[in-house]
């Protein structure tokens, strides 16, 4: 119910579509009513009597109410198409806002599969109800109590068959309409099932044939494939039982009609033309009570899902920004404050008693074992997590009080992953900088090593990137990050294992490129060889999620253990200095 309430907060735009909708079908049911008694008049007082004019009367109302109904049944068509096709497409647009706004906690809570499916099938589920509400919501009762009130008037000597069928058939309806709200529920989380799967798989589809797991694979897909079959076909099955047992009932009804009404006509107490319309009028009834019923069984089907996309919306964001948010100048002058960070309320912390300052245009190196916590720390930056306890301050204010977009303005970040998009590697670039000049846009792309591989593409910048830039090595995606970090002229600068995929002559330029033209720049790099980080006026030694040493290349070297550790193992494999 409250998810009904909270998404019909969505129909607002739409109300004049909302309420023209079921008053077209009004006037389309009125006309289906008429027709019978219409058909019954000229039949028992025309043809019986065989007065040719009066035919003819009642020939001219049936065509102007069968236009009539034909008018009211195409308004409601366009009304009702338009109303739930706009309302669908304004709440894709709601999730789609919500699910940007979502970190990789929440976004790992509801699993991608699952969004897609929300996204997707249950706006779509939710659109159809909404569509058949309108459409066949009035349509179905109307037609029901109109022809139940035109037997009781005109045929009340047969009224006693419908005493019976009626609640027979209502019953049944009853009874189908609940189950399949939980079929569907059902065959929607097998769909989730699916849609993760595929997702995984067609991200990772190149892991899946170098390992050549396609078997494998495919078998996990079948298994989920055929549960979402099973699901769906006995769904259909026992919703599918409903047309045929309905149609049963009514054609008893029929033959109980025609059985009685010969009776009555024989002792001349009722006329052949009421038998006829009473038939009409029982068919009218199933068609009124099936509708409705279908209608009733698509928000049974659809409440599953609006219930699913208000999870959505309302889920809680973890990282929220500030109600009067900072938005003056970035320095770049970070302080942590016994941070403290862990995944899951149940886990461990990743990140312990963090503590450290940096000042403006600083370099910071990161560096411990693998799983130690560096990647954890720097993307506390640009809070894509927030710290659970302990503080991080930027220019001697609070992180969390900065704007998103001032802040995430003036933070360049390169992840381990180089994520590109689909399309010019102009527009890639430009993603750091709109409206970067091309002077700002050659010097980033000349510090980060990519002018000369960008200069031999056929199209230079206007090279079109395939999704996910699979057209580019792992080291031409890494420059092409950088650079889109770089054209931001960021206050702070994250490389998170950027420099892993160059080669050590172009690492060391990126590297002079960064102190020499970005020098106000405060610089992040996490690096798991010395080397890249040799330089830098702090290096942070994290073991398990605690810093171990901190200090200059020299310093550690001359006084901390994990750091002579590090230093000596690599110098052993030869890593290159
Ligand atoms: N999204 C996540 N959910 C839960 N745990 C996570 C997540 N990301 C990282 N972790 C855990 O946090 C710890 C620190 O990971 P992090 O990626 O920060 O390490 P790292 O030092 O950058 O490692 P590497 O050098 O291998 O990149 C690890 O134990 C890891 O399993």
């Amino acid at each position: 119910m409250q998810a009904i309430k909270q998404l019909g907060g969505y129909l607002g735009p739409y109300k004049f579509f909302t309420l023209i909708a079921p008053l077209l079908m009004v006037l389309e049911v009125t006309m289906d009513l008429l027709q019978p008694t219409i058909m019954q008049h000229m039949i028992d007082t025309g043809i019986a009597n065989g007065d040719n004019p009066y035919v003819l009367k009642m020939f001219v109302w049936m065509l102007m109410s069968a236009v009539f109904g034909l008018v009211g049944g195409i308004g409601c068509s366009y009304y009702s198409s338009k109303a739930a096709i706009h309302f669908a497409s304004d709440v894709r647009q709601s999730l789609y806002e919500k699910m940007m706004t979502y970190s990789a906690k929440e976004r790992d809570a509801f699993t991608t599969g699952k969004l897609i499916t929300i996204l997707t099938s249950d706006v779509e589920s939710v659109q159809r109800a909404f569509m058949m509400t309108l459409r066949i919501f009035v349509r179905g009762p109307l037609l029901f109590i109109g022809a139940v009130i035109i037997v009781f008037v005109t045929a009340r000597e047969l009224f006693s068959i419908l005493l019976i069928i009626v609640p027979i058939l209502i019953i049944a309806m009853y009874f189908f309409t609940k189950y399949s709200g939980t079929l569907y529920r059902r065959v929607q989380e097998a769909i989730d099932g699916v849609n993760t799967k595929l997702q995984e798989n067609l991200a990772g589809i190149r892991v899946v044939k170098a390992f050549r797991r396609e078997t494998q694979q495919i078998e996990q897909f079948s298994g989920l494939n055929e549960t979402l079959t099973k699901r769906f076909i006995t769904a259909e099955q026992i919703v599918g039982v409903l047309v045929p047992f309905t149609m049963f009932v009514v054609n008893l009804g029929i033959v109980a009609a025609l059985w009685l009404g010969a009776i009555k006509v024989e002792a001349g107490t009722l006329q052949v033309g009421v038998i006829l319309a009473f038939i009409n009028y029982l068919t009218i009834i199933l068609n009124g009570l099936m509708s409705s019923s279908m209608v009733l069984m698509q928000i049974a089907r659809a409440i599953p899902s609006g219930e699913r996309i208000v999870d959505v919306l309302n889920k809680e964001v973890a990282v929220k920004e500030a109600e009067n948010p900072l938005t003056s100048q970035i320095q770049g002058a970070i302080d942590f404050q016994n941070v403290s960070y862990r995944y899951y309320e149940s886990a461990e912390d990743v990140l312990k008693n963090i503590t450290f300052s940096v000042k403006q245009g600083q370099t910071v190196g990161l560096i411990g074992k693998t799983g130690s916590g560096k990647s954890t720390l720097v993307k506390l930056l640009p809070r894509l997590f927030d710290p659970t306890s302990g503080e991080i301050r930027l220019d001697g204010k609070p992180l969390k009080d900065y704007a998103f977009s001032t802040l995430r303005k003036h933070i360049g970040f390169t992840s381990q992953k180089a994520l590109l998009f689909s399309g010019a590697i102009d527009n890639n670039i430009r993603i750091g900088k709109e409206d970067a000049t091309s002077e700002e846009l050659q010097q980033a792309l000349d510090a980060a090593c990519a002018t000369e591989f960008v200069d031999r593409l056929d199209k230079g910048l206007a090279h079109e990137l395939s999704q996910g830039a699979t057209n580019l090595s792992g080291g031409q995606k890494q420059r092409l990050a950088l650079t889109r970090a770089l054209v931001r002229q960021p206050a702070i600068l994250v490389l998170d294992d950027t420099t892993s995929a160059l080669d050590s002559a172009s690492e060391k330029h990126v590297q002079e490129a960064i102190s020499s033209q970005y020098n106000d720049t405060t610089t992040f790099i996490v690096a798991s060889k010395i080397a890249s980080i040799q330089q830098a006026d702090l290096i942070l030694v994290l073991e398990d999620g605690e810093i171990v040493g901190q200090g200059t290349h020299q310093q550690l070297l001359q006084n901390n253990k994990p750091y002579q550790a590090i230093y000596a193992s690599q110098q052993k494999a030869g890593v290159q200095q």
